[in-house]
């Protein structure tokens, strides 16, 4: 992991009316490393990977990414083009629900190459080889690359999504609680293979979860966040050994008493 941080964010502040989703809200996230951001429904976390991937802006604060030349860029003022131009080469974004991430009348090898074609790629076959290569990788049989989204189940369809989102070698992913929506033998497995695939490719995720045993699994690092601050955050297996905020130790013992 180098010095600089990919991603900081600081002071970032957004209400919806009288809610404050978020309240002077900082993170920073380094090259390779995994970052979780827990707490319970409604404390805000989705908002804050919303604002951190440039999806909302918050009505106070920034967020600074570090492209790969060095450059620093503040992403909310950088414009929706290069936003947008982020989002298909730098950045991924893995929903909870597959259809927010993936074309349902395109077929699997043609979400898994559409994303190549967008950083660039141009020649069909090895587009093909690319995609028959990820389907493998995210074990679901090749032989079905030409099958739509909606005839997989839904952790096949959550498997071809994060097959779509790494094709392009991203160097950071936004997470929103990727095993969500899934059976619990499913999510199993689903976190091991993203747990795989993470540390293969090397890259830096910024993943949401309600889900304690998901970060414990998944991440260096997490932020315990709590009506729209931050109330703890550390190492893992610190803050989960030794939670130092009465809301964090609240939150492993009721997981411990499940
Ligand atoms: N579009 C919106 N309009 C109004 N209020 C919203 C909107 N989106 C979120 N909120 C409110 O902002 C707060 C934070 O919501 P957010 O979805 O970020 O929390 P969360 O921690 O991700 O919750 P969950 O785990 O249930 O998704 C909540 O009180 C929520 O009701």
């Amino acid at each position: 992991m180098s010095n600089a941080p990919l991603l900081e964010a600081s002071g970032l502040t957004l209400r919806y009316g009288p809610v404050t989703a978020l309240d002077d809200v900082g993170i920073e996230i380094f090259p390779g490393e995994v970052v979780a951001i827990v707490g319970e429904s409604g404390s805000g976390k989705s908002t804050l990977l919303r604002v951190l991937s440039g999806l909302l802006k918050p009505e106070a604060g920034t967020v600074t990414y570090r492209a790969p030349d060095g450059e620093a860029a503040d992403i909310h003022a950088m414009g929706e083009a290069a936003l947008r131009r982020l989002h298909r080469t730098d950045w991924g974004f893995v929903h909870q629900n597959p259809r927010d991430g993936l074309r349902m009348g395109v077929s699997a090898g043609g979400n898994i190459g559409e994303r190549l074609m967008a950083t660039g790629a141009r020649h069909y076959g090895s587009i093909r080889e690319a995609a028959t290569e990820w389907l493998r990788r995210v074990e679901i049989d090749p032989a079905r690359i030409d099958m739509l989204p909606r005839q997989f189940s839904g952790g096949m369809q959550q498997r071809l999504q994060i097959a779509r989102t790494l094709v392009t070698h991203p160097r950071l992913v936004f997470m929103d609680e990727p095993t969500g929506g899934l059976d619990v033998s499913v999510q199993a497995r689903l976190l091991d293979l993203i747990r795989e695939l993470v540390a293969d490719l090397g890259l830096a995720v910024l993943l949401v979860t309600h889900d304690i045993a998901a970060a414990r699994l998944l991440a260096h690092r997490l932020l315990v966040m709590r009506h729209g601050r931050v109330v703890e955050q550390g190492l893992t297996d610190r803050v989960l050994d030794d939670p130092q905020h009465e809301y964090t130790q609240l939150l492993v013992a009721s997981v411990l008493a499940a």
